[in-house]
């Protein structure tokens, strides 16, 4: 006699395994993050932002300080997707009100110089453990979600040695060294491979992909730059991991969000909120479960305006699986408040 698997029981698993559900998961990019005093204490506590990112208690304290405020449906362990090139050997830093520094791979040997994917385990032996903690202490309900970023955004960092706007320096390797820009690209993504399988292992139930700046790429190259490296993770890790749910975030993808989600096999396509929930319900939804997209200004707004993008969203996504979440990460001068009445629109009875 055959046993059937057991169906998850978990809200967010169960929308990510295709389920329409009355109400759907929610949870928040940033979520953990400085719009909450609680996390602000934890941080000054720390340090600094990386030395957070590199305790296990005080990452975990973070991850959780959410939940315990907010009861969201999932978790996204705390780290940034900056750790992993810090792993493969670039130097990494927090500039107070502007953001990330790193030494770019281009001035320190190429990626010849970068060490080899595998390489990168004792360096982000602390975020493993964080997971662990987190494994532990989440309460059961509560799914985990690992993460990376993708390589494209990953390697706009890594070129450029800072954000910028339209992701210049990252173009011009591309078009003026195609091989080293490749071979970059390739690298990142058997790193984020060794390293999203390492979180599974360390108890990670669900993995997401953010590919922040795939907006960037035209044509043929978002293609080959954004989806392709996606689709090669998600294929190996499902290899590695069977049943594991995976959610890709070609942030800025537009109309293209149709052909990302037929063409990474994701269970979940993450959208930003350029396009509207009732478009992508028609195109997206019947592909794969979709996760979003309440603009980040409604957690600074709020008020009625709140409510009613709340509503229209939950409303327009209502015929097939959906994850409730923002476009983007949550801003700092957010409102606690309106992150609470976010859920409690959601959350009503119809
Ligand atoms: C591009 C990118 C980064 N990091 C990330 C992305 C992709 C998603 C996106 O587009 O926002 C992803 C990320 N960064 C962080 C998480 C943790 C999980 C979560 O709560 O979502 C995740 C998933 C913590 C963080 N990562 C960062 C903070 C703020 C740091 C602080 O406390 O000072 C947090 C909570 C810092 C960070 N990290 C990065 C930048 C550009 C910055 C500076 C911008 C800023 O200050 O908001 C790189």
């Amino acid at each position: 006699m055959s046993i059937a698997p057991t169906p998850p029981s978990k809200l967010l698993l169960r929308a990510l395994a295709g389920e329409t559900l009355p109400v759907p998961p929610i949870w928040m990019m940033r979520q953990a993050g400085r719009y909450l005093p609680e996390y602000r204490a934890t941080r000054a506590k720390a340090g600094d932002f990386l030395s957070l990112c590199y305790n296990p208690d005080l990452a975990a304290e973070v991850t959780l300080q959410p939940i315990r405020r907010y009861g969201f449906d999932a978790s996204i362990l705390f780290a940034d997707i900056l750790l992993v090139p810090q792993a493969l050997g670039l130097d990494l830093w927090f500039v107070t009100g502007e953001g990330p520094r790193l030494s770019p791979v281009t001035e320190k040997g190429g990626v010849a110089a970068l060490k080899p994917a595998d390489a990168i385990h004792e360096h982000l032996a602390p975020v493993y453990e964080t997971v662990k903690i987190l494994a532990r202490e989440l309460p059961s309900e509560t799914t985990l979600i690992g993460f990376a970023g993708a390589p494209w955004t990953v390697a706009t960092y890594m070129i450029a040695g800072r954000g910028t706007p339209d992701q210049g320096p990252a173009h011009a390797l591309k078009d003026e060294n195609r091989p080293e820009f490749e071979a970059l690209i390739e690298r990142i993504t058997q790193a984020t491979i060794e390293y999203l399988s390492a979180q599974v292992a360390a108890g990670a139930e669900v993995v997401k992909l953010f590919d922040s700046w795939a907006g960037s790429l035209r044509g043929d190259d978002l293609d080959r730059y954004s989806i392709a490296p996606m689709a090669r993770i998600t294929r190996e890790l499902k290899a590695r991991h069977p049943g594991l749910p995976v959610i890709a975030f070609p942030r800025g993808a537009g109309e293209r969000f149709a052909d990302a989600a037929r063409a990474i096999g994701a269970d979940c396509i993450a959208i930003d909120d350029a396009v509207s929930p009732e478009w992508a319900a028609e195109h997206v939804q019947p592909i794969a479960c979709v996760q979003g997209n309440l603009a980040s200004r409604h957690m600074v707004t709020g008020g009625q305006a709140l409510i009613d993008e709340t509503r229209r969203i939950r409303d327009a996504f209502s015929k097939g699986p959906h994850v409730f979440n923002l476009g983007h990460g949550i801003t700092p001068d957010a409102d606690p408040e309106n992150v609470a009445l976010m859920i409690e629109t959601l959350r009503e009875a119809r």
